[in-house]
C-alpha cells in the first residue's frame, strides 16, 4: 500500500532540529537548505563534520550545538530529523518527539518515520518531489536525474505566461477554471 500524503512545506516558517552531524546529518541539512535557504535549522551532535560547519558560515539561520542530544533540544522545534550512528539515541529522540506530537524522521528506520524526504526536481517555480514509498531511494535519485534532463528550461516562461493570464482573467471561479483548462490543453 502506498498511503503517503505529499505536501510542500514552507520550511522557513518552522524551526527544524537535526540530530546527528555525520554523513546523514550533512545529507539532510543540505537537502533542507538547498530547497529552503532561509529555513531556521538547529543541528546538535557531539561531533560535527567540517562540511556542515562550512554550511553554517553561509547560513546564519543554521545553528550548530556541539552536544549530545538532550530532550531540552526539542523545545520550540516543529519538525525533527534524526540520523545518529546510535540506534538507541535515534529511538529515544523518536519517542520524545511522539510524546510532544512533533513530526519526526529517523533516517535509517522507515518504520519510525512520520515523513520521508524526497528526491527533488526543480525547474524555476516547478518543483517535483519523488518518493518510492521507501522502496529504493536510489531509484528516486536516478529518476530525478532523468526528469532534470528532459524538462526544458522554457517551462518557467510557460509558468510566467500562465500566471499573467490567471491574474487577468475575469469571471467567477468556474469560468476561470474552464478558460485555464482550455488554454493548457496543448500541454497534454
Ligand atoms: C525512507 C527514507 C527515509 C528518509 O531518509 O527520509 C530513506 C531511507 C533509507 N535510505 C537509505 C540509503 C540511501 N539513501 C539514499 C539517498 C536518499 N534517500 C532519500 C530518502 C529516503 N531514504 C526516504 C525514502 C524516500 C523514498 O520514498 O524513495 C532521498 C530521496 C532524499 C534525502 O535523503 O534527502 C535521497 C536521494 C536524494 C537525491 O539524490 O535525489 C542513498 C543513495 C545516495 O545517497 O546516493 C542510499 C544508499 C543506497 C540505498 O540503500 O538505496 C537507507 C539504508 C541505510 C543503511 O543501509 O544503513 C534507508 C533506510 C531503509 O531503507 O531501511
Ligand atoms: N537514510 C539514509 O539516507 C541513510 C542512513 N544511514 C544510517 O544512518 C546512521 C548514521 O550514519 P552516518 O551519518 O554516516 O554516521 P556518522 O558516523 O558519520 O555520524 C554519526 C553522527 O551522530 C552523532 N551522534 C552520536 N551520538 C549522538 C548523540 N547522543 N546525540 C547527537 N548526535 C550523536 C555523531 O556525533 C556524528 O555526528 C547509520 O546508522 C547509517 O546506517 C546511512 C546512509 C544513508
Amino acid at each position: 500500500m502506498n498511503t503517503l500524503f505529499p505536501i510542500f512545506v514552507k520550511a522557513e516558517n518552522l524551526h527544524i532540529l537535526i540530530v546527528g552531524g555525520g554523513y546523514v546529518g550533512l545529507e539532510k541539512v543540505t537537502a533542507l537548505l538547498t530547497n529552503s535557504p532561509d529555513a531556521r535549522v538547529t543541528l546538535v551532535a557531539p561531533e560535527i563534520r567540517g562540511e556542515i560547519q562550512e554550511l553554517a558560515q553561509q547560513h546564519p539561520k543554521l545553528q550548530l550545538i556541539l552536544e549530545s542530544y538532550q530532550p531540552s533540544h526539542l523545545t520550540d522545534k516543529d519538525l525533527v530529523i534524526v540520523g545518529t550512528n546510535d540506534k538507541s539515541v535515534n529511538r529515544q529522540v523518536q519517542a520524545d518527539c511522539k510524546s510532544q506530537r512533533i513530526l519526526v524522521n529517523v533516517a535509517d528506520t522507515p518504520d519510525l518515520c512520520d515523513f520521508y524526504l524526497s528526491s527533488v526536481v526543480k525547474k524555476g517555480d516547478l518543483k517535483i518531489a519523488i518518493s518510492t514509498n521507501g522502496k529504493s531511494p536510489t531509484f528516486a535519485k536516478r529518476f530525478r536525474e532523468v526528469l532534470e534532463e528532459i524538462l526544458p528550461d522554457s517551462l518557467q516562461e510557460t509558468l510566467d505566461n500562465l500566471t499573467a493570464i490567471r491574474n487577468q482573467l475575469k469571471g467567477d471561479f468556474v469560468q476561470k477554471m474552464e478558460k485555464l483548462n482550455e488554454i493548457t490543453k496543448v500541454l497534454r
